[in-house]
């Protein structure tokens, strides 16, 4: 049960009477407005002395509240030292899929920089489907990544898999990276909801957008409030021609439903270069915040995923286009 009340002091004493038996949460305070979480179902008459104070009473399973745009109607915008993303900003994260080698993520750098990219993406710890495949170099990896975010001014992104390792990520990273296999690792969410630094949370890809927003729950419940959604495209049944299909509509959907800015990854949406920049921009017309890309000089010998990697001239290309895109979306523009 979620019990959201106007009055802070209110709250405070629903909170200290409600104590015994069923511990309620404060989850979320925004514009004096609180929400209280506790696992039990409280009846009206525990409730009744309280019940000027309270707004609204949510029982229905599965409502992500602190990330819910009733609750906090404002976008929320966050500021990194190079970037600020969300509300009417729009940010390009790209580089290449995994650390490579210092000077291949610092070349990498140098040509997103050019093209217009603030945030220098790179795993240094990959999620492979097979054990068999390149895991990534690790440390070594987070330091040639930090060691060239530093030298051009950039911002880091990067992908962290395993709770034991969100010390040594923080030690390095700007941004966190949480990827589609791990949205719902709950350990994971809760680390880095103890952290107050930025999360891209990417989409699972077989998510529902509820699930994504629970799952930022889980991130803010822990107080930390500075998430940035990707969609990343989802299984659908048919992923002969493209790895995953990007749901277009998630974007609208999720800027309705919650505040947290949505970005769009269509390098793991296409799998294949050529449709990169079609999804990338079709994803920006209909309203992304920014755009997560991978770039890779010579594709056919990218540590990870080759297939789907632009060149550093096809994303400067798509950079152009995208901000093109993105000045129409905001435009006013009335037919004539
Ligand atoms: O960035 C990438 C992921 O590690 C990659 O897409 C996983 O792909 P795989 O199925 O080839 O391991
Ligand atoms: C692994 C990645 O993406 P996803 O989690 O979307 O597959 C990535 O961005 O490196």
């Amino acid at each position: 049960m979620i019990i959201v009340t106007t009055n802070k002091t209110t709250a405070q004493q629903l909170a200290e009477n409600l104590t015994t038996g069923d511990p309620l949460k404060p989850v979320f305070v925004h514009n004096n407005r609180v929400a209280l979480a506790g696992v039990k179902t409280l009846s009206d008459d525990v409730l009744a002395p309280f019940k000027a104070d309270i707004v609204d009473i949510i029982t229905k399973h599965h409502t992500a509240i602190a990330s819910s745009r009733d609750f906090h109607p404002e976008d929320t915008v966050i500021t990194t030292k190079h970037s600020i993303i969300g509300g009417d900003h729009f940010v390009f994260m790209a580089g290449p899929d995994a650390i490579e080698s210092p000077a291949h993520v610092m070349a990498m750098g140098e040509a997103v920089k050019k093209a217009g990219a603030t945030i220098l993406r790179g795993g240094a710890f990959k999620p492979r489907t097979s054990p068999y495949s390149y895991q990534g170099n690790g440390e070594a990896g987070l330091k040639a990544h930090r060691a060239a975010a530093d030298a051009l001014g950039m911002d880091m992104v990067t992908e962290i898999l395993d709770t034991r390792d969100v010390d040594l990520v923080d030690q390095y990273t700007d941004i966190f990276q949480v990827g589609t296999r791990n949205m719902q690792n709950f350990a994971l969410l809760k680390a880095l909801g103890q952290k107050r630094k930025p999360v891209v949370l990417k989409r699972g890809m077989s998510a529902t957008i509820d699930d994504l927003l629970n799952a930022a729950e889980y991130i803010v419940a822990g107080g930390n409030t500075q998430i940035i959604l990707m969609e990343r495209g989802i299984r659908t049944y048919d992923n002969k021609y493209t790895r995953n299909t990007i749901d277009v509509s998630a974007i609208p959907v999720l800027q309705s439903l919650t505040h947290f800015p949505v970005i769009a990854d269509a390098s793991h949406a296409a799998g294949v270069a050529q449709f990169v920049a079609p999804l990338a921009l079709a994803a920006i017309a209909a309203g992304a915040q920014g755009l997560m890309t991978e770039i890779h000089n010579d594709p056919a010998h990218a540590f990870v995923d080759g297939a789907q990697a632009l060149t550093p001239a096809e994303f400067s290309t798509l950079a152009a286009k995208a901000r093109r895109v993105r000045e129409v979306v905001q435009s006013d523009l009335v037919a004539q």
